[in-house]
């Protein structure tokens, strides 16, 4: 059944979610449903990512509006969330003087599981899952910050939840760490309902099932990437200019990025004609779709 302890996922269903703190509007009217999978969630700076996830994450609760997880509505079934929920905050404190061992056996007594044996199989188990066995014994303080990225996704796993939220899981990682993460999180993802926020479109490509994208507190699109793909189709274009007459092409668009090309520069862009008749159609990825609608290229609802 959904919702119990590594069974598959769990759903969360919200409507009308407002969040403000004081005259700031940080989320407006969000209506989501999130199922079983990797759902990414993403945004530019301020977008409202790390206070919907704190609200999914029962840490903080909403202005207006009403949530419910795994059947459970908040605020009243807030202990039972818990018991579902694994949350990795963008900032996670470790107590620098234990090793990661050590402080994963605190947390898994804090968290209620007390028989010495069963602790010290589960701590096992969850440090191999992130790959941290090797550097067990060393002090959290001594860590990278991957290594406490994964430390913080393993205290998330202690009690196996079927759902987690997980705010910028690759914020600061190496190539390789982060490469590691993404396998971890579809891995993960197989057998739950996964929620993360990123600034990284290739990791909500290369991971989620589903996606949002909020800007300024608004959900401006829910749905497949393989949907957001096809509302930029045809309006995708690879233009060769001077970087003078890159500047003055007429029309809205929005560049999504340039490389220098011979005395000139390559651009990619999103427009709704073809920029000063100098584009080349291109085949739209999940970063023009994105870039075309943050920017206000793509309308909201247009497809
Ligand atoms: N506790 C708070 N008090 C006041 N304003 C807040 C608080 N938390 C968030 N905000 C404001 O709400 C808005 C949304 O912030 P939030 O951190 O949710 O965005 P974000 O998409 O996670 O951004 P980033 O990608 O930079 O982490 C911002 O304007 C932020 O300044």
């Amino acid at each position: 059944m959904a919702g119990e302890p590594g069974t598959g996922g769990v759903v969360v269903e919200a409507r009308g979610l407002a969040k403000r703190f004081g005259r700031v509007t940080a989320l407006e009217k969000v209506d989501l449903t999130i199922g079983p999978g990797i759902f990414g969630l993403l945004g530019p700076n301020g977008a409202g990512k790390t206070t919907l996830l704190r609200i999914l994450a029962t840490v903080l609760d909403p202005s207006e509006g009403t949530l419910a997880i795994a059947g459970h509505r908040l605020p009243r079934g807030k202990e039972a969330v818990r018991r579902l929920l694994g949350y990795v905050p963008q900032e996670f404190a470790v107590y620098r003087r234990l090793t990661g061992r050590e402080f994963l056996d605190y947390v898994a007594l804090l968290r209620g599981l007390e028989d010495p044996a069963v602790r010290r199989r589960r701590v096992q188990e969850v440090l191999e899952r992130v790959n941290l066995l090797d550097a067990a014994h060393r002090l959290c303080g001594t860590y990278s910050g991957g290594m406490r990225r994964r430390l913080a996704v393993a205290q998330a796993l202690l009690a196996d939840p079927p759902f987690l939220v997980v705010d910028e899981p690759t914020a600061g990682l190496d190539p390789e760490e982060h490469l590691r993460f993404l396998d971890l999180l579809a891995e993960l993802g197989r057998t739950r309902t996964i929620v993360f926020s990123t600034h990284v479109v290739a990791d909500v490509a290369a991971t989620c099932s589903r996606l949002a994208v909020l800007r300024e507190g608004r959900l401006l699109f829910a749905g497949s990437a393989a949907e957001l793909v096809s509302r930029v189709r045809g309006r995708v274009w690879e233009v060769r200019a001077s970087e003078t007459e890159l500047q003055r092409l007429p029309g809205e668009m929005a560049v999504v990025k340039v490389r220098p090309a011979g005395a000139g520069v390559a651009a990619r862009v999103v427009a709704g004609q073809n920029p000063g008749g100098l584009g080349v159609p291109a085949e739209p990825t999940l970063e023009d779709a994105y870039v075309g609608l943050v920017s206000g290229v793509l309308a909201e609802g247009e497809g």
